[in-house]
């Protein structure tokens, strides 16, 4: 199977690693052709996963029209602020009828749009050909080949089962999943909620803030989730808790660190300097309390969020915000057809 992997970042090397282990014949683009003669003739990519030695079948590219070529696979692994350029950029090239895949966890920052909807604007009759890749998945673990699960989310059982299959190894364990809009809202709105342990830590509060924060955010997630049409299962599944959990927990997080950064008193810049690679979270924010409000939906750690990342509001007032809220019920009520999704 020949794949075409976008981006040469961390998660887009560790994915076509994978996949190039996998026995595909895998093509990675990239825009710096520092990153693509390391990956081509020393297979290594220092700047994002330094300690990685990556398979030697794997090609490496700056010219996109090569790395499209007869491409049966496309896999979108660019920042979600990019996205857009980079899927005008390809529309021109692809040739046939390939799966458009992506594993990129964020919204697109003009629209708000999910990176699905977005690919939809340029692609109209490809839907059936879409698949999403989220879960919890460290690229520095997968590179390695540490085990790991994820999801592939697709509007048809067929295109799920292609990537699943694509990507099972010994050390990838992959689901399938019918709830796409589900899979893309858990992955890029858990950014959110690692930010906010990330401060916690920073702040120096306990393990009761961290517990307290994940499962009030997932409360927040599946309450917005619903309202744009995801199930409710999906966000206690892998795409769902499962990335919040790694995220909000791994030193291997970016938001988390931006977040820990951000508690310690560093400004968003000095921090996002620091950290020096995608931080979705903070993109995330701001389409969420815009998604809250336009959906009359109720997203208190996101807006707390807001307050500090972009009005200056000290994390430890914010904080005390929250906890000030007035009383509310834990359980909110869910419509039966909202539990699950299913392709029929
Ligand atoms: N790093 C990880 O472990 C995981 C990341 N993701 C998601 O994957 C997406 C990509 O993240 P990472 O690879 O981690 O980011 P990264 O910061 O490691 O790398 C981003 C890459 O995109 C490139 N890029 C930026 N703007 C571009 C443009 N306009 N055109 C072409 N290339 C451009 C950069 O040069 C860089 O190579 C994000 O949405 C992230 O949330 C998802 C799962 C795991
Ligand atoms: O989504 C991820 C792991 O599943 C990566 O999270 P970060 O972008 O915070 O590093």
């Amino acid at each position: 199977m020949r794949v075409a992997v976008l981006g040469a970042g961390s998660w887009g090397t560790a994915l076509a690693s994978a996949l190039a282990e996998n026995r595909c014949e895998v093509t990675i683009w990239a825009r710096d052709a520092r990153i693509t003669q390391q990956i081509q003739s020393e297979h290594i990519n220092t700047r994002y996963l330094p300690n990685a030695k990556l398979p030697a079948s794997l090609r490496a590219t700056t010219d996109l029209k090569t790395a499209l070529m007869d491409a049966e696979v496309v896999i979108y692994v660019v920042p979600s602020a990019a996205m857009r350029e980079v899927v005008e950029l390809s529309r021109p090239l692809l040739s046939g009828a390939p799966i458009l895949c992506h594993a990129v966890k964020g919204f697109d920052p003009t629209t708000g749009s999910t990176m699905t909807d977005l690919l939809l604007e340029y692609h109209p009759d490809a839907r059936d050909r879409f698949c999403v890749i989220a879960g919890p998945s460290h690229a520095e673990e997968v590179v390695e080949g540490l085990p790991t699960t994820i999801v592939a989310a697709a509007y048809t059982r067929a295109t799920a089962e292609a990537i699943q299959d694509l990507l099972m190894s010994k050390v990838l364990r992959v689901y399938t999943n019918p709830d796409v809009k589900g899979a893309e809202l858990g992955g890029a709105l858990k950014n959110i909620i690692a930010l906010g342990v990330g401060i916690a830590d920073g702040l120096g509060f306990g393990d009761n803030a961290k517990a307290a924060l994940m499962t009030r955010g997932l409360t927040e997630i599946a309450r917005i989730g619903l309202k744009l049409g995801a199930s409710v299962l999906t966000f206690a599944g892998l795409s769902g808790v499962g990335d919040l959990i790694v995220t909000c927990t791994s030193l291997h997080s970016r938001n988390y660190r931006t977040g820990k950064l951000l508690g310690q008193g560093k400004s968003l810049e000095e921090a996002l300097a620091e950290v020096g690679m995608a931080v979705e979270g903070v993109n995330a924010t701001r389409i969420a309390i815009q998604l809250a409000s336009s959906h009359g939906v109720e997203m208190p750690i996101a807006n707390a969020l807001s307050d500090v990342l972009f009005h200056g509001k000290p994390p430890r007032a914010a904080v005390e915000d929250l906890m000030g809220r007035a009383r509310v019920h834990e359980i909110e009520e869910v419509a039966r057809d909202q539990i699950s999704a299913s392709w029929n």
